[in-house]
């Protein structure tokens, strides 16, 4: 039998038909929803007459608007209200799974699927959100899907879809302490650029990938979506088993053992064909931070802000020097030492219990920066108990930080946690662009322990130097 990649053996085992064209219907195995992208297809169903082919295959929860403070109060806003009462009132109506918001195992979606073991080696998974991608770690085909796919997942279980090409990226070499798995993402968007992917599903190799926890895992495959690939993907192996085992939805006993079987088949053949191959050595990494307005505008911390003048291509000149203006960053300036009014660990990509733990960890005994607002949102109740019964909320809010309720918060600013225009932001999450964390705010992303550093210093600062 022909060698095939985890992508090729994920997509042919979920082929439903096949059409002629190359596109294909593929089975869905798990469809997670969100309020903000679902209240349409709930509406189009509605009219349709339609219901849920398995709402038993889906699972339900706000994470977007919720706020982030005391949940007993009334939400003011009124889109937030609203879309929240939607969900609510839909997946009542049409029996989807869901966690409320007042449920302690309320959180990001992209962390709850996975915590409550609903994410599986072996499965597609498919969300009306980009981030989506992040299930890959786990060995899963997970892509984000539009809110008309939304529709036609809950209507038939099936999505039609174009073949992706695969792109290997080989992540060889070993971390020096202080380093994580958002530095090494950062580094390869930077040397991919956000459009490096278009097209391609990549599966993340090597030792260093190897050597990644789960939740460093799904930091890299989180990003994947912001090289302009399609998802991300992580063939899954004792890490991987070690973490689901146990977990409320994943299999029990000796279905669990026969599933592990199953799953360790996934890896790719070896001799498989990739349409791609990037490499990269991980040894001499250091700490990365973004310093324009795309994850692919980023930097060593120990480098100097780059001159657009040195671009040969005007419209990419003209970008960056608009970034540089929208940033308020000046060529040739090291970026370290760049003051900051705010702090963010949270999002989908960094809030997991390692990343709260690599945080605290910096920030022990230490004071943030008077100027400093900073906010620490745990990515679901689960993380925030565990936390809390390690004694971390205890030393964010010494340090200064607010210790918040689970949710997307100021990943997006679809809620209250917003900057004000003009504030500069160190951030734990994937996205910069303009506005992004509030209107006029400035993002610069970087890793949860860098996060801390800058807070404490109350500017960009290489947490080397604090550990
Ligand atoms: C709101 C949602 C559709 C969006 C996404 O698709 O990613 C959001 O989660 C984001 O991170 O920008
Ligand atoms: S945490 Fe941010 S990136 Fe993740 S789903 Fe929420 S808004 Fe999107």
């Amino acid at each position: 039998m022909k060698a095939r990649t985890l992508f090729d053996k994920l997509w042919d085992s979920h082929v439903v038909e096949q059409l002629p064209d190359g596109t294909a219907i593929l089975y869905i195995d798990r469809h997670l929803i969100h309020e903000v992208t679902s209240p349409q297809a709930f509406e189009g169903l509605r009219m349709a007459g339609r219901k849920i082919h398995n709402p038993e295959a889906m699972m339900a929860v706000i994470d977007h608007n919720v706020p982030t403070t005391d949940r007993n109060q009334p939400i003011v806003e009124d889109d937030s209200r609203q879309q929240i009462e939607a969900l609510e009132h839909n997946v009542k109506e049409f029996g989807v799974p869901f966690i409320p918001l007042k449920s302690d195992k309320q959180g990001i979606i992209h962390v709850v699927g996975p915590e409550e073991g609903i994410t599986l080696p072996g499965m597609t998974i498919v969300c009306g959100d980009s981030h989506t991608s992040t299930h890959g770690a786990f060995g899963a085909l997970a892509f984000g899907i539009g809110t008309s796919e939304v529709e036609h997942v809950m209507a038939t279980q099936t999505l039609l879809q174009k073949p992706a090409k695969n792109l290997k990226i080989e992540v060889n070499g070993k971390l020096k302490p202080g380093m994580s798995a958002k530095d090494i993402v950062l580094a390869i968007i930077g040397k991919i650029g956000t459009a490096g992917g278009t097209g391609h599903v990549i599966e993340f190799t090597g030792d260093a990938i190897r050597d990644l926890d789960m939740a460093g895992r799904m930091t890299i495959c989180n990003m994947a979506i912001e090289g302009g690939a399609r998802s991300g993907l992580i063939a899954p192996d004792e890490v991987t088993f070690e973490y689901i085992k146990g977990r409320p939805n994943a299999p029990q006993g000796a279905d669990f053992d026969a599933a592990v079987e199953y799953w360790k088949s996934l890896a790719s053949d070896e001799g498989a064909h990739y349409d791609k191959i990037v490499t990269i050595n991980v040894d001499d990494l250091e700490p990365m931070v973004t310093w324009g307005t795309s994850p692919e505008d980023v930097l060593p911390i120990t480098g100097n802000i780059p001159d657009p003048a040195l671009l040969k291509d005007e419209s990419q000149r003209l970008r960056k020097q608009r970034m540089l203006d929208y940033m308020d960053l000046k060529v040739g300036m090291p970026i370290a030492g760049t003051k900051i009014d705010a702090v963010f660990i949270g999002s989908c990509t960094n809030s997991r219990l390692e990343d709260l733990r690599a945080a605290a960890h910096v920030l022990k005994g230490k004071k943030i920066a008077n100027h400093v607002w900073a906010l620490v949102v745990p990515g679901s109740g689960v993380i925030k108990k565990i936390a809390e019964s390690e004694g971390l909320d205890k030393i964010f809010i010494d340090a200064g930080f607010e210790w918040r309720e689970a949710g997307c918060s100021m990943c997006l600013a679809m809620n209250p946690d917003r900057l004000k225009p003009g504030q500069r932001c160190a951030s734990t999450s994937n996205r910069n662009f303009e506005d992004r964390q509030g209107p006029g705010g400035r993002t610069h992303l970087l890793s949860p322990a860098m996060a801390a550093a800058a807070a404490i210093k109350g500017e960009l600062t290489d947490v080397r130097e604090m550990i």
